[in-house]
């Protein structure tokens, strides 16, 4: 019976009006239009009403027709369809509309949409979805988490591709096990050697340094750390990149750049003096003293701690409330609070990597790491 609820359902029939919107949320609108008619697979008839409740909605408001009468049981469906809304603003209905045309054309066909999986195919790092919620997890227990290359670059590429698929609302970095992560992986240094010796080196780790936390920085959706464990160097440092910082208490954060030949990264010399004052900050990134998660709570960098038994539950709660907001506020709110420091902070970063390129080659670097790689033998 439903099924004379037809594709004509995904056709342009009421359009824009003349007028047409350019705003990025109409454009998106319109490209979603567009998607949808170029699915090969038929949806179904729930997925056809309720995009037609949300085309109607992001176009007229809310239901003000009268409920059909009668046996016409399409017009009472796509009635229900739409007045089920309530008084979601059309502005929401038009994010619900991107969201689901890119869930069902994500199960149509792989798309760009799609990309947060890409990560999952990286050794050492688990990317899933649900509920608009995007986890990204480091998965190497067995080395606490320490970051490879591969899984800079496909952090970075993951958070690129979560920034433009309207199906990720929330992004979550977090990791396995009892770390959340022993910071860059000191055998990078050594495996990423290529023919043309240091120099090229230094220059690619600079790059992908430089790639991964700018796409941090400019990730637009709510980016959430939960932190499961004790943490050492960059996985520090960038929690000031994050907008929201969960930890258990049994979590540390230590910052050991002098000792292993190296500088501050993850813009933390700019924002680690302005989080916690220049006297707690050097204490951090200087006599690289360890600080416990109340310590990091206490000086802003910490939003919240659970016990470790609560903790997954209350950050899951957290993130799911976050994923059902209107989206579209959401972007606009987390712009609004970091427009004053996103350029500064492209600029300090570009600096930091430039920096660390020349410490990677100098001899106070190499003697650090090549200790650390002989230290068991
Ligand atoms: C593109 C380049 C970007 C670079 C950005 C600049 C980034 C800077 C930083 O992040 S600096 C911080 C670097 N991290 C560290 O200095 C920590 C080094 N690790 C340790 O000090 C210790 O391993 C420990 C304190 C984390 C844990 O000590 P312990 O409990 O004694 O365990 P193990 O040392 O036996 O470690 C278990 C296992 O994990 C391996 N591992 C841990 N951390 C790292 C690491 N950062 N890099 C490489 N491997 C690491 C460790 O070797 C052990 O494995 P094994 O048994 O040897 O196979």
């Amino acid at each position: 019976m439903l099924s004379v609820v037809s594709r004509s359902l995904f056709s342009r029939t009421s359009g824009l009006g003349s007028v047409r919107c350019f705003s990025d949320l109409s454009s998106r609108f319109e490209a979603a239009q567009t998607k949808l008619n170029t699915l090969t697979e038929d949806p179904g008839n729930a997925a056809k009403l309720k995009i037609y409740g949300l085309f109607k909605q992001a176009n007229q408001g809310p239901c003000n027709i009268p409920k059909p009468g009668g046996f016409n049981f399409v017009a009472k469906a796509k009635y229900d369809a739409w007045k089920g809304l309530g008084d979601m603003t059309q502005d929401q209905a038009k994010e619900e509309y991107i969201s689901f045309v890119a869930e069902l054309a994500g199960a149509d066909e792989p798309s760009p949409a799609a990309a947060p999986a890409a990560g999952a195919a990286t050794e050492g790092l688990d990317v899933s979805q649900e509920d608009g919620v995007l986890t990204i997890r480091l998965n190497r227990p067995e080395k606490f988490n320490a970051l490879t290359w591969a899984m800079y670059t496909a952090i970075g590429e993951t958070l690129n591709a979560a920034a433009e698929n309207p199906s990720v609302k929330v992004a979550v970095i977090t990791g396995t096990g009892k770390w959340y992560c022993s910071g860059n992986d000191l055998s990078n240094f050594t495996k990423n050697m290529p023919a043309g010796g240091p120099q090229e080196m230094a220059s690619n780790g600079q790059k992908v340094l430089n790639d991964f936390c700018d796409a941090m920085i400019k990730f637009p959706k709510p980016l959430v750390a939960a932190v499961n464990g004790p943490a050492i160097g960059i996985p520090v440092t960038t929690l000031g990149l994050c907008d929201l910082v969960y930890c258990t208490d049994n979590a540390t954060f230590k910052t050991p750049f002098v000792s292993l030949g190296q500088s501050p990264e993850g813009c933390s010399s700019f924002i680690f003096p302005r989080t916690f004052g220049f006297a707690k900050a050097n204490e951090m990134l200087l006599t690289e003293r360890q600080i416990t998660a109340q310590e990091a709570c206490d000086g802003g960098l910490v939003t919240r701690i659970f016990t470790e038994d609560r903790f997954r539950d209350e950050v899951d709660k957290v993130v799911k409330h976050m994923a059902s907001l209107p989206p579209q506020s959401m972007r606009i709110s987390k712009g609004l609070i970091r427009q004053e420091v996103t350029e500064k902070l492209l600029e300090v970063n570009k600096r930091e990597c430039e920096v660390l390129r020349e410490r990677w080659l100098s001899d106070e670097c190499m003697t650090a790491i090549m200790n650390f790689l002989n230290r068991k033998k």
